[in-house]
């Protein structure tokens, strides 16, 4: 089965989504997602530059050759704009080698692990009773784990906080930079708050989890993760940047608090470390961002050895292509955690028909062959690309911080 044509669609149905479309001489085509929230023409240019003229003519069945011709063949290696390129073609070539076995993705990667995905919902309000009552909506929809963000008392912005209630949260919301001020301190003397306002009115089975976004130290994010044990959140999420992984293990010295992180993470190179020195409980590295199903069960594989799960990030600037191949993902990964879903637009939702189902907070995958994801190019078109930026961050004395 040869590459034939492979095509770059770049659509803005509610926000940019990036879609690469592999079509073969068999007739059959594979689509992966290459959206890079800020960055999208980035990727864009990478592939139609550098990727999609080295892939005609190539065997699509060939997929790990590939993969390594696009990494190892890059000499540059990783980074989140190669990696989100790769990331696209593997997961188009893995939809179409299961479209061409006549299975569902699932099936290719070693069958079902579970019938059903738990997912978990945003939950955000201007103050604590606003998001007390986006929690309520949760919970009546059927969601068993929901993620809480909540405006800051004396702060004007704050990661995570929909413009209003019941709407999904979208970071990129300016054409460049929007820019948010933050206070540690601020945000420590708070968010304790919201957690134990949370367990008074939903009590304990409610799986509670919560975003810090990058914005602590290692010793603050101890004090969080301290404070928060009362309330036996599910993970905190992002409590420091990750580059430096070691720094992990002083917050882990001090909390039982279950860490994620590993959305900004590309490479099993970004979380080696984090992972064997069981620092981290949850690995959040995407389909998309990550190289792709042939990369991330490289990364699950090496998780399951320390008793660390899969907790994939799925904002809505990741398409439906890519959550329709993480449920597959999700289905068969033996060291399943959970899986981010926020509701996409209903523009986007009619450009990217799809098999996956929601009910009583989990996601089926659906059976239809490949990851079950299509796209209305026609319908795509009608949503042309508009620039839009992610915001930064500064401390209140102007130093430029982690968004
Ligand atoms: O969904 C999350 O956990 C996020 O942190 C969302 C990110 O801010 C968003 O994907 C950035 O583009
Ligand atoms: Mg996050």
């Amino acid at each position: 089965m040869r590459i034939t044509h492979a095509r770059v669609i770049v659509c803005c149905p509610g926000r940019n989504l990036v879609t690469l479309k592999l079509e073969t001489d068999q007739g059959l085509y594979g689509i992966g997602d290459a959206t890079l929230n800020g960055r999208e023409q980035a990727v864009v240019a990478y592939l139609e530059e550098h990727v999609v003229p080295a892939l005609i003519g190539r065997d699509a069945h060939g997929i790990e050759d590939i993969w390594q011709f696009l990494y190892r063949g890059a000499y540059w290696r990783r980074g989140p704009v190669t990696m989100s390129a790769i990331g696209a073609v593997d997961m188009a070539l893995w939809d179409l080698k299961a479209k061409a076995a006549g299975m569902p993705l699932y099936q290719l990667l070693g069958g079902k692990s579970r019938d059903r995905v738990m997912v978990y919902g945003h939950a955000t309000g201007h103050d604590i009773d606003g998001c007390l009552e986006e929690v309520a909506r949760h919970v009546e929809q059927g969601y068993r784990a929901v993620r809480v963000q909540c405006g800051i008392p004396g702060m004007a912005t704050t990661y995570g906080v929909a413009k209003r209630a019941g709407e999904r949260y979208e970071p990129a919301d300016a054409d460049l930079p929007a820019e948010h001020v933050w206070d540690t301190a601020k945000y420590l003397n708070f968010v304790p708050k919201l957690f134990e306002a949370v367990r008074e009115r939903f009590g304990d089975e409610l799986h509670l989890l919560h975003d810090v976004h990058h914005r602590l130290t290692p010793i603050e994010a101890a004090r969080l993760g301290k404070l928060a044990e009362p309330y036996h959140l599910f993970w905190l999420e992002d409590c420091v940047p990750a580059e430096n992984q070691e720094a992990f293990r002083l917050i882990r010295q001090h909390t039982t608090t279950p860490l994620a992180v590993g959305e900004v993470f590309n490479s099993i190179h970004d979380c080696r470390e984090l992972i064997e020195s069981q620092s981290i409980d949850y690995i959040r590295a995407t389909l998309t961002h990550a190289g792709g199903i042939s990369h991330v069960r490289r990364i699950a594989a090496l998780a399951e050895l320390y008793h660390v799960r899969t907790g994939f990030h799925g904002p809505t600037d990741l398409s439906p292509v890519c959550l329709g191949a993480a449920l597959h993902f999700d289905s068969w990964v033996p060291n399943f955690g959970i899986q981010e879903y926020m509701p996409h637009s209903e523009e986007t939702e009619a450009v990217f028909p799809h098999a996956y189902r929601f009910a009583d907070g989990h996601f089926t995958p659906g059976d239809a062959p490949g990851h079950g994801v299509d796209i209305d190019e026609d319908l795509a078109a009608k949503y042309p690309y508009k620039r839009a930026s992610l915001p930064v961050n500064r401390l209140e004395d102007g130093t430029l911080w982690h968004w």
